[in-house]
């Protein structure tokens, strides 16, 4: 029912893993097939495009969603709907950011200490005006097709870029003078889509399983056994969402508890919690959590 968009560079592989935690595969026959599928009877089609295109393609109705960054909604000023923010980028959960850069010994500290016409490269070019224009900046702004840190000192004087994980600003020694925007990855829908119950109502249940994957990351189920006597010293430890879930075992003094941890720690915990009476202790993968 839907035509969907999926972005093909940066975010390709950490959308396509997303999308089949989500059980949503998307099947391709080669990562050259731009056209693809996903089972699933709300999805009736699929491509494969450059993220930059994507907004103004869902503005223009030739796609019903799609996912993309903030940067390329708020370059192309494209009036589309978002249904929020997944939380990944191409290395991290972080987002990433559309800063302002100089060399390490150049001598401005602020947007406002750039002189009149110093050469700023970047593939934001129309973002970059409005912020220049905010600031009082007169600037040759040249617009950028990627590598943008390997153009200062001698080709331009600044670069208006990404960053996410900092490496490519520090192995071409720059520093960070301002931040144009903070961008994560969106969910974004065709306005005249999205005013359409059923489309509407398929787009929300896309958005639940992305989301239900997202929140799943680094979590696990932990469930065990404890005698009641050292039920307490047991719930002491454990870590939870929301709070652990107690039933009382069936013929004995025991008890049955199980609670969502972070996945980061659970190597400590699982022998504390034996440690503090619990027994048949088991660690079970999770691939959605759904509020
Ligand atoms: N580490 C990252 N570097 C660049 N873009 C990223 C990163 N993480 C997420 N993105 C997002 O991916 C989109 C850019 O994707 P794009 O296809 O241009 O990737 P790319 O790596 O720049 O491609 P190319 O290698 O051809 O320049 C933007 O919306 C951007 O915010
Ligand atoms: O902070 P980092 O983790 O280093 O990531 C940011 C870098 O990644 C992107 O480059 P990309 O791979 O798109 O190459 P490009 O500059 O040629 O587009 C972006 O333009 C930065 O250069
Ligand atoms: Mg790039």
């Amino acid at each position: 029912m839907l035509s969907l968009v999926l972005p093909k560079g940066s975010l390709e592989k950490a959308t396509l893993e997303l999308f089949d935690a989500a059980d949503l595969t998307v099947r391709r026959s080669s990562d050259r097939d731009y056209r693809a599928q996903i089972d699933d009877p709300r999805v009736a089609r699929v491509r494969v495009l450059r993220p930059q295109e994507i907004p103004t393609y869902l503005e223009q109705g030739l796609f019903d969603l799609g996912i993309t960054g903030r940067d390329w909604i708020t370059e192309t000023a494209s009036d589309v709907v978002s249904l929020g923010e997944l939380k990944y980028s191409k290395a991290t959960s972080n987002p990433v950011r559309v800063i302002m850069a100089v060399p390490n010994d150049a001598p401005w500290q602020k947007v406002s200490d750039l002189p009149e016409g110093v050469r700023i490269s970047t593939e934001f070019p129309a973002m970059t005006a409005r912020f220049l224009e905010k600031h009082g900046v007169k600037a040759k702004v040249v617009p950028s097709y990627g590598a943008t840190e390997a153009k200062v000192p001698d080709i331009v004087d600044v670069i208006v870029d990404l960053t996410e994980t900092g490496s490519s600003l520090r192995k071409n020694g720059l520093r960070i003078l301002d931040t144009l925007l903070t961008s994560y990855t969106e969910l974004v829908a065709n306005r005249e889509a999205y005013e359409n119950p059923e489309k509407r109502a398929a787009m929300e249940d896309i958005s639940l399983l992305l989301q239900g994957a997202i929140r799943a990351r680094g979590k696990t189920l932990l469930k065990l056994n404890v005698a009641s006597a050292d039920l307490q010293a047991v719930l002491d430890i454990m870590p939870s969402m929301s709070s652990p879930t107690v039933t009382s075992l069936a013929g004995g003094d025991s008890n049955a508890v199980e609670s969502v941890v972070a996945k980061r720690g659970v190597n400590t915990l699982i022998p504390a919690l034996k440690a503090a009476g619990a027994h048949d202790i088991l660690e079970i993968p999770i691939s959605k959590i759904v509020d």
